[in-house]
């Protein structure tokens, strides 16, 4: 990883160059965090090896489901001390966690370790790397969704078409509610997956600048599935 030319100090949240601001999509939520930004930074750089890469993107997972819950609606409860009677506020049950294949799956680890309760649901698309249309090969998901809410976690949010996708699979089998977490956003998946389910809010670690010819995110950190179960070619 490399220092950027100039003082190691700046501001707070660091934008790739190029991107819009996050406040242009009212839907995305971009949290001002430094350990989230820590860890994107050595998940993007090249020379991070496979068994890292899947340890900080668990490690994000965790971050920014904890992020992605923090205003969930909860009920009072009074729990018993060992010293005595406190009162307290409890999830009325833990959200269902959707993983999109392949990647999302290294998201998903670090979502359980914060809510292991929580049902887990899978779908999986690949895209097509020359149309950039998904398929899908699988989908498994938990039934009971109408009494609890959805994450539905992949990496990369680039064209949209696996979130669009994977967002209407989950919302068919009716949950109370869905949020969409990933990693790395470009704006142009942000704008198609708000246009297509404007009720579901997405939270990204950076809204990156855009996408190149072959629809990968720019600046990225490359094919998420590939650099997490070391399958690059
Ligand atoms: O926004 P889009 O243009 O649809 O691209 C994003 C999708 O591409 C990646 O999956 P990929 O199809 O590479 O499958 P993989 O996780 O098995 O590698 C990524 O994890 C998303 O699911
Ligand atoms: O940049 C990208 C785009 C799609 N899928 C990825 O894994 N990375
Ligand atoms: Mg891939």
């Amino acid at each position: 990883m490399q220092p950027p030319p100039g003082s190691s100090s700046g501001p707070a949240a660091v934008p790739s160059a190029g991107a819009p601001a996050p406040g242009a999509f009212p839907g995305l939520v971009v949290p001002d965090h430094a350990l989230l930004r820590h860890k994107l930074a050595a998940l993007r750089d090249r020379e991070t090896p496979s068994a890292a890469f899947r340890r900080l993107l668990a490690e994000l997972g965790a971050l920014l489901t904890a992020e992605a819950t923090r205003d969930l609606p909860q009920e009072a409860v009074r729990v018993a001390t060992p010293l005595a009677e406190a009162q307290a506020r409890v999830l009325p049950a833990e959200p269902c966690l959707v993983a999109v294949l392949r990647a999302g799956l290294g998201l998903l680890e670090g979502a359980r370790s914060v809510l292991p309760e929580a049902p887990v649901g899978h779908i999986g698309l690949v895209r097509d790397e020359r149309t950039l249309q998904p398929s899908e090969y699988v989908v498994r998901l938990p039934p009971g969704l109408a009494r609890r809410g959805a994450i539905v976690l992949d990496p990369m949010l680039a064209t949209g078409g696996s979130a669009v996708a994977a967002v209407a699979r989950v919302k068919a089998a009716g949950p109370a509610w869905v949020r969409f977490v990933c990693v790395v956003a470009a704006p142009e998946g942000v704008a198609r997956l708000l246009a297509a389910h404007p009720d579901v809010p997405v939270l990204a670690a950076s809204l990156d600048s855009g996408l190149d010819a072959r629809g990968y995110i720019v600046p990225g950190l490359g094919d998420a599935g590939d650099r997490c179960f070391g399958t690059e070619g």
